[in-house]
């Protein structure tokens, strides 16, 4: 609701500083500010789409100016930029009547705050605007007229009941078209006189999206009086009661004053035309003639808006566009109506209270008051206290000085940057794929109208994926070299499968980064919502020790050396914003369709550019960097394992885990328990490559699948974690994380929701304290204490929890692994911060 101070509320503040950057000028503003800002931001982000030069800092720096006035900020903006497409004079016509349109719903808005206003201030400001109008003009305007008017046909309509139903009719239609009303005139007059606080800018934000705003009172016509200079001389300066007919008659008459374009200059609110039509339209029904008159008025007022023309097809647009929602009512409509279902979730969390004894095999006592339907139960069991031994123990130093360093690594991307062709490429050129099967996926992939798949049909197995053409789920393959073996996770692409990305990076200690090299394709993966930073930043947060860029489908960029080195650019520029040092990137140009820069395949003649590595070649220097492992990295630490998936088979209720060895050996005999079912199983055999075939043992970093007998399938999920007897792990609740937040829309607030993924592991969980807030480079030295929210760009001490109270994550701390002690944060479809596991509530 809004509040306006007087002079004496005004702010003077120093001259504003000179900022590097806008994270600079974030941590310059204050809470309010910076809520604000946030709030108004995006919004005009949108707007200046369509225009050229600016930047996010100029953007927030002209809100800031512009003491926070949106629509001055905006139209000031989009003075100084330029628009991109100089359209036809005709286009360009429509474009600045949408613009108009735009403009009038936006004012309708602000007439909305303005009639729910009722505070103190508030009324104080009428008060002394109609003073002041008194003491000015001393002579009677619009405004006055109409309030007599409207006063009149209130005691007519109480005279006369029946005519009731139809004024309400007709008001409540106006109210639906968002008719702007009278102390919303007053309002925008008295702005340039009244200075409106912060904290009232952010209460109004905020009131504006509450439920009960938006049951918008009648307009009270009557308490706006005065404050309009008279359009036509008249001698009634006061609201006398006059017959509604007269009064109707005068209004027609001034407005027959107000529809050529001359006269519009008179006519200082465009708001009036429809409380005008409001008050007319909302007359008894045997003024229907007058009604359409003044209907036509009311459609010629419009014309005023055009430019030198009155072209019907624009005036048909004009109309149509004040009928109809604009795409900015769209847009925040769908914004109030998620902050609605937010509140509303986050109300329901608060206040439910579910105690152990009510529930009973997953339904509560009474169904009827049973918070959440849906909500999974996990069933624990006894877990097993003896560890039990291999069944053929095998010699730890002699396997490993036998054995290749092994690399997993995660082959990430924006949508379509090759990214399953590449791999199946590269599984056909390393001889991990033989030509049979290519020849068979080639005829069909042909048949189904999709050759230039045929290689990514190698990776991507599913009908589904197959028919879309695009990976929908994590798929492993190994491959070996001369030197060293791996796993392959191909991850997803696409903005909705974001998660199952997630899942993948967290098995993963490499990504393979594929960019499409060709034109405009890698600025649309790397730019707004694509996936290249997103996927990037995941790598960052869940622990990925090395990127190789392969800088993918250069063909259809002829090999350009130029065009290779700018995307180089700017990719080291955000490798260094989000912290990744230059010695873990590596940097391949190459084609997954023609398999140039692949394995072996020479380049193309005219590539004499790059003569380093191709993709497998620093593969495998990655490798022998990180996959050598000694005795002591395998056995000072206990078997520790993240699931990514289980699969039931055969009679004996075999199920087999598939994941990867986090920390220290199994081999098939030894006891391992599963959490958070608890439940202990003996692992019947250890199973790898792509043909599963089984393995004496598997170590540290191995991507394998664990045979177990008589396992509770039921009870397992992708992301829970398995350890040999004797090592327990936690699961839970509640944990306190360094957090970094990433670019956000809104600051993070005690209570904010959000999705939370430790690996392949997600759960709905809230921001239950906010601590502190650190230095970024320590992580450790505390900065601010008391913290009401969090920016973009901050690094903070965060207490989280589960809002499902049923579920519990199993989690270890960052201090016992670097790889599982890792979170995620997600909301509304983006990634919002990282954090590391500090302490876990228990
Ligand atoms: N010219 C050219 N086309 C390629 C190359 N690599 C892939 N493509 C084509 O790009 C399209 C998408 O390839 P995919 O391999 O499915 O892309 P993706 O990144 O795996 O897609 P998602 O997993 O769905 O994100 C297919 O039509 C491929 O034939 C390349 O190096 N050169």
């Amino acid at each position: 609701m809004p509040t306006y101070y007087g002079d004496d509320d005004i702010d003077y503040e120093e001259e504003t500083p000179e900022f590097r950057d806008e994270h600079e000028f974030d941590d310059y503003l204050n809470d309010e500010e910076y809520e604000l800002i946030s709030e108004m931001f995006p919004r005009a982000k949108n707007e200046l789409a369509e225009y050229q030069g600016w930047n996010n800092l100029s953007v927030k720096l002209a809100l800031f100016d512009h003491n926070f006035d949106y629509d001055e900020a905006i139209i000031d903006l989009k003075r100084t930029y330029k628009k991109k497409k100089q359209t036809e004079e005709f286009e360009g016509k429509i474009s600045l009547l949408e613009q108009l349109a735009r403009r009038k719903v936006l004012s309708t808005k602000t007439s909305e705050q303005s009639r729910i206003s009722n505070s103190p201030k508030a009324t104080s400001l009428l008060d002394s605007l109609r003073k002041n109008t008194s003491e000015n003009s001393g002579r009677g305007s619009l405004s006055g007229r109409l309030s007599a008017l409207k006063e009149s046909r209130s005691r007519m309509a109480s005279k006369c009941p029946s005519d009731e139903t139809s004024k309400n009719k007709f008001d409540n239609r106006m109210t639906a078209k968002k008719s702007p009303s009278l102390s919303s005139i007053l309002e925008r007059r008295t702005k340039s006189n009244t200075s409106q606080s912060l904290s009232s800018k952010l209460a109004a934000l905020k009131g504006n999206r509450s439920k009960n705003d938006r049951q918008i009172p009648e307009p009270k016509v009557e308490k706006s009086v005065n404050s309009q200079p008279s359009m036509v001389p008249t001698k009634d300066s006061h609201a006398e009661p006059v017959d509604p007919r007269i009064a109707f008659e005068k209004l027609r008459s001034s407005l027959c004053h107000i529809s050529s374009p001359k006269s519009y200059h008179h006519l200082n609110s465009d708001s009036e035309h429809s409380e005008i039509t409001a008050i007319a339209l909302s007359q008894p029904t045997n003024n229907d003639q007058k009604i359409k008159n003044i209907k036509r008025r009311y459609d010629e007022i419009f014309t005023v808006y055009f430019p030198n023309t009155n072209l019907p097809a624009a005036k048909k647009r004009v109309i149509e566009n004040f009928n109809n929602p604009s795409p900015d009512d769209v847009v925040l409509d769908a914004q109030n109506k998620a902050f609605e279902a937010v509140e509303d979730v986050t109300k329901n969390v608060a206040t439910l209270s579910v105690t152990e004894d009510s529930i009973k095999d997953g339904r509560t006592e009474n169904e009827d008051e049973k918070p959440f339907d849906d909500e999974p139960i996990i069933r624990t069991y006894k877990k097993a206290n003896i560890p039990t031994k291999p069944k053929n123990p095998i010699d730890l130093e002699k396997y490993l000085s036998d054995k290749k360093p092994h690399l997993n690594f995660v082959v990430l991307g924006h949508v379509d940057a090759g990214k399953s062709t590449l791999m199946g490429r590269l599984l056909y050129d390393v001889g991990a794929v033989d030509n049979k099967l290519i020849r068979k996926l080639q005829r069909e992939s042909d048949v189904a109208g999709k050759s230039s798949f045929h290689l990514a049909w190698v990776m991507d197995q599913t009908p589904e994926e197959r028919s879309r053409g695009v990976t929908v789920d994590v798929c492993t393959s190994d491959f070996e070299t001369e030197a060293s073996t791996f796993t392959i996770i191909d991850a997803p692409g696409h903005r909705d499968f974001v998660p199952n990305a997630i899942a993948g990076v967290s098995q993963a200690d490499v990504a393979v980064l594929s960019i499409d090299c060709g034109p405009d394709a890698f600025e649309s993966g790397f730019n707004l919502d694509g996936q290249t930073k997103e996927h990037a930043l995941l790598a960052r947060s869940l622990g990925v020790r090395h990127i190789i860029i392969a800088m993918n489908k250069m063909d259809t960029a002829d090999w350009y050396e130029g065009r290779f080195r700018d995307i180089q650019w700017e990719l080291r520029n955000f490798f260094q914003d989000i912290g990744i040092e230059e010695d873990k990137l590596s940097w391949v140009p190459c084609s997954g369709l023609s398999g140039e820069g692949v394995y072996k395949k020479e380049y193309s003649i005219g590539v004499t550019w790059y003569n380093g590595p191709s993709l497998v070649g620093s593969l495998e220097v990655v490798a022998q960097k990180l996959g050598k492992l000694n005795v002591k990295d395998v056995s000072n630490s206990p078997f520790v394992f993240s699931i990514l998936d289980a699969a039931a088979s055969g009679k004996n209720k075999d199920v087999t885990i598939s994941g990867r060895v986090e920390s220290g050996s199994i081999q098939a005999g030894e006891t391992i328990t599963i959490y958070p079912s608890e439940q202990s199983v003996i692992v019947e055999s250890v199973l790898c490559g792509n043909d599963q075939h089984p393995t004496p043992i598997a170590i540290k970093g191995d991507f394998v699948g664990l045979k177990l007998r008589n396992a509770h399938y039921e009870d397992i999920q992708g992301g829970d974690l398995a350890a040999v007897v004797g090592f327990d792990i936690p699961s839970a609740q509640e944990f306190t994380v360094k957090l970094l937040t990433f670019q956000l829309d809104r600051p993070l607030l005690p209570g904010t929701p959000f999705i939370l993924f430790r690996g392949a592991c997600e759960q709905p969980a809230r921001i239950k304290k906010l601590h502190s807030i650190v230095d970024k480079a320590t992580m450790t030295k505390i900065l601010k204490s008391k913290v009401k929210h969090l920016g973009s760009q901050k690094a903070a001490i965060v207490e989280l929890e589960l809002t499902e109270k049923k579920r519990r994550i199993p989690m270890l701390t960052f201090s016992l692994s670097k790889h599982l002690g890792r979170v995620v944060l997600r909301k509304e479809g983006r990634t919002i911060a990282a954090g590391l596991v500090e302490t876990i509530e228990l």
